[in-house]
């Protein structure tokens, strides 16, 4: 900030450490988050391979996209970085969905 006095050193430190604290928590909570949907994208990808249906279902991305991009809008998040952070998670999964599809059509063609 242009007009604003220098901070003493000492007070920085101690706001760099705040704002690291929230990040450290924030970082946490999004852990947390991912291995919940991660729990449950790994049920799907069960479902889907003992009913033998495919692995991704792109109409349902289109829509999961078009929601997120509205909802970073709404947050004042950046909905490209948005769309960007979904279609990575998805891709993850669509890999696990893919091993799982495998293994069971693996051990279906053992017994
Ligand atoms: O909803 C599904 O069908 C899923 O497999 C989950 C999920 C997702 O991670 O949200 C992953 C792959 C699909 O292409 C669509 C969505």
């Amino acid at each position: 900030m242009e007009n604003s006095q220098p901070l003493p050193e000492e007070a920085v430190l101690e706001e760099l450490q705040r704002l690291r604290s929230s990040i450290d928590n924030l970082d946490a909570a999004l852990v947390h988050l991912l291995a919940e949907r991660f729990k449950c994208t790994q049920e799907v990808g069960r479902l889907k391979a003992e009913h033998r249906l495919p692995p991704a279902d792109p109409e349902r991305e289109a829509r999961q996209i078009r929601r997120l991009r509205g909802l970073a809008e709404e947050s004042k998040l950046d909905p490209v970085f948005a769309e960007r952070f979904l279609n990575f998670i998805i891709a993850e999964v669509v890999r696990h969905h893919e091993l799982i599809a495998s293994s069971m059509s693996e051990s279906r063609a053992r017994n």
